[in-house]
């Protein structure tokens, strides 16, 4: 609240996720995925369409139950904590409301049925940015105003925890700096931030940390740089040459994995450019460029999810 007042319940707002799996008729949609997320921190969820990013969130949230596995936040299940909605804020979709309800008054309606004050529709308005748009209805809103509605009920109980499906979508660049702005000043207050996005290019500005899942599995988890800087040893070396077949012979010596790209160029794996350099030189090999491209977030996620069908 914010007066300070916090749910018996406060603990640490770390999320843990141990063997959880969820088998629907013929998919497994979360296939024996384990992750942690620290508080004070911004974590990216991320993963192609169907990778299993929703059905996790909703069985953390209570939503959808497990087959197996356990998913806490600061040591209970969501379903025992005493006072969740005080204790962890949700946005799953677009904010949906009554259509002729201001957006206040929605506010209203849900801090009353939670037992919060009144007065918190108001603060959490402010909070978002919406103060001008409080009196008017909902079915005026634009997308963007209503993503932040949704935040706004989010953090009607000043919730230690917040957990966001997708919420840049449909978002414009304004409406997306600022809530990359607004999760970064909640992870700074200290709180969890889990937020799920196939934006991949979004999550390297926005998160501190990334959890990557392909078809309902773990690929791979951490820190952003440590992510991107894990991929970067085995990054890609390009290079342009009127003699590709002399210095593919040349590579393919080295052990490098060398693929053809346009007429006049190499994309090699497995060695870095001093080594293409130097083969180049030693075969008397023309070169006219070389280039170790650095992965960015984009790129590492495609290869580590390639080939796990994303749709299943
Ligand atoms: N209620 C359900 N019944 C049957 N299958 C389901 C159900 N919910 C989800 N699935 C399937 O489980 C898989 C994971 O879906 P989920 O929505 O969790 O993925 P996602 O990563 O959130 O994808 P997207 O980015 O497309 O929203 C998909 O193959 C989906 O079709």
């Amino acid at each position: 609240m914010s007066d300070g007042q916090r749910s018996p319940a406060t603990g640490n707002g770390q999320i843990v996720v141990s063997g959880l799996t969820k088998q629907y008729r013929n998919v497994r949609a979360v296939n024996d995925l384990s992750f942690t997320v620290e508080p004070g921190r911004v974590t990216g969820f991320l993963g192609p369409n169907g990778a299993g990013k929703t059905t996790t969130l909703r069985m953390l949230l209570n939503l959808v139950t497990p087959t197996s596995g356990t998913a806490t936040i600061s040591g209970y299940r969501y379903a025992d904590l005493p006072a969740p909605s005080r204790h962890v804020g949700a946005v799953l979709e677009a904010s949906s409301a009554h259509k002729g309800r201001t957006g206040l008054n929605h506010l209203r309606v849900i801090a009353a049925a939670a037992g919060l004050p009144a007065q918190r529709a108001d603060e959490v308005l402010a909070l978002v940015g919406l103060t001008p748009a409080a009196k008017r209805k909902f079915k005026g809103y634009s997308l963007g105003m209503k993503q932040r509605l949704g935040i706004a009920a989010a953090m009607l109980g000043d919730p230690q925890v917040l957990i966001l499906d997708e919420p840049a979508n449909g978002l414009d660049p304004e409406g997306i700096r600022w809530m990359r702005g607004f999760l970064k000043s909640l992870a700074t207050e200290g709180r969890t931030v889990l937020v799920s996005s196939h934006l991949l290019s979004e999550m390297q500005l926005l998160a501190d940390d990334v959890v990557i899942i392909a078809a309902g599995q773990l690929v791979r988890q951490g820190p952003v740089e440590q992510v991107i800087g894990s991929m970067a040893e085995s990054g890609r070396v390009r290079v342009r040459t009127p003699q590709t077949d002399e210095l593919t012979k040349a590579l393919t010596e080295l052990s490098a994995t060398v693929q053809p790209d346009g007429p006049d160029g190499l994309l090699v794996t497995g060695v870095d450019a001093a080594a293409v350099g130097r083969a180049a030189l030693a075969a008397r090999v023309e070169l006219h460029e070389l280039t170790t491209e650095r992965p960015d977030l984009e790129g590492v996620f495609l290869e580590l999810t390639a080939g796990k069908a994303g749709i299943r």
